[in-house]
């Protein structure tokens, strides 16, 4: 599961990678600095994680993590090969989700690669270029479920799917926002594996000043935000270079610095955390005195796949998990007191894990 930085050359992409995974990926004031996507596991901020390593005064506290990639910057014509065109696009193609960097910061001193501030407008350049490189697929796809469609009867369906699709994205709208008329119609489009049918995060890059108030007297954040307002997505305001600064220091040196800024927490990891939400990610909990730790589900998980994460054996041989909602436990103080108030539950094979269960398989090989 990872996510991309998508965006136009020199609007902090890098920048933002680096301070996400502080893995000093290059990051220079000239376009197209980035030519090999780099990839970086990052780990999601988890407050849970340290009340229960106390609280078990494990040795060891282990997040979770999800894996961004950093793409070179998207330009007009990319979908025709322009810039280093088809080679981004299929970097794209193989993530889950994506961030698409905006800059709303103004620097004379950073080239932008269309002359001004605009990130309506670098929006709808990116987009475009998703969708041409959409079109094509599907182009490609009525090629040949046309030739089918009067004999075979879901192949005639999907041309039907296919040229009402077409339109939606001629429309200059994303895959996402296309309504199915059916479930078979929802599994199809998901096959295609368009660029556009991935969810989206902005992420709003704007000056330091623009961070106390999270960018709410800045006209072009409000913009951004009213536009993903429409689209059902989210937006966050960041500073990309503050949050490369603050990635160096070490965690008092960093609350210190947030304080000064009058800010609790980075918006790096409000992202971070949106982001693992918007990959359809949650996580359980096991705790205990050698480790407290986050293990990673797609919502909807049931116990014994959830088990699995941990070790084969596990999965294989499930005999039924003891479950306790996170919240319960650190109000009882300690496993044994939730026990004694009856809120370690015993739960089979089809229990659903939830976000937040602290969690003892049982397990028998
Ligand atoms: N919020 C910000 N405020 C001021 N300067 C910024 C901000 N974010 C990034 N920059 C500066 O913008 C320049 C371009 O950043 P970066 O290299 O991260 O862009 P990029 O999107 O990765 O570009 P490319 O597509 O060429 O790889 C750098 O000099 C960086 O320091
Ligand atoms: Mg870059």
């Amino acid at each position: 599961m990872k996510l991309g930085i998508v965006g136009l050359p020199n609007v902090g992409k890098s920048t933002l990678f680096n301070s996400l995974t502080k893995a000093g990926a290059e990051s220079a004031n000239y376009p197209f600095c980035t030519i090999d996507p780099n990839i970086g596991i990052v780990p999601v901020p988890d407050e849970r994680l340290q009340v229960l390593g106390k609280l078990y005064d494990s040795e060891k506290i282990v997040p979770a993590a999800i894996e961004f990639v950093d793409i070179a910057g998207l330009v007009k014509g990319a979908s025709k090969g322009e810039g280093l065109g088809n080679q981004f696009l299929s970097n794209i193609r193989e993530v889950d989700a994506i961030v698409h960097v905006v800059r709303c910061f103004e620097d004379s001193n950073i080239i932008h690669v269309d002359g001004s501030i605009d990130p309506l407008r670098d929006i709808e350049t990116i987009n475009l270029e998703l969708i041409f490189s959409d079109m094509e697929i599907l182009d490609r796809r009525i090629g040949k479920v046309g030739k089918g469609a009067a004999r075979d009867k879901d192949m005639a369906k999907e041309a039907d799917l296919l040229k009402r699709l077409k339109a939606h994205l001629e429309e200059g709208k994303l895959a996402i926002g296309y309504e199915t008329e059916d479930d078979d119609e929802e599994a199809i489009l998901k096959g295609y594996n368009l660029l556009t049918y991935k969810p989206v995060i902005y992420a709003a890059n704007v000056k330091e000043d623009d961070l106390m108030d999270d960018g709410v007297n800045n006209s072009e954040v409000a913009k951004v935000r009213e536009f993903a307002k429409n689209e059902g997505s989210e937006v966050f305001v960041i500073c990309a270079q503050i949050e490369q600064e603050i990635a160096e220091l070490d965690e008092d040196e960093k609350k210190m610095f947030l304080e000064d800024l009058g800010l609790s927490e980075s918006g790096l990891e409000k992202l971070i955390r949106a982001s693992y939400k918007l990959l359809g990610l949650i996580s359980y909990l096991t705790a205990g005195p050698q480790e407290t730790r986050a293990w990673t589900i797609t919502k909807g998980t049931k116990a014994p796949g959830a088990a699995g994460k941990i070790h084969t054996d596990f999965e294989r041989g499930f005999i039924r998990a003891e479950v306790v909602n996170y919240e319960n436990l650190v109000e009882c103080g300690s496993y044994n007191a939730a026990k004694d108030k009856g809120l370690v539950r015993s739960e089979g094979k089809e229990y659903i894990v939830q976000d937040g269960d602290v969690i003892l398989f049982r397990f028998n090989v």
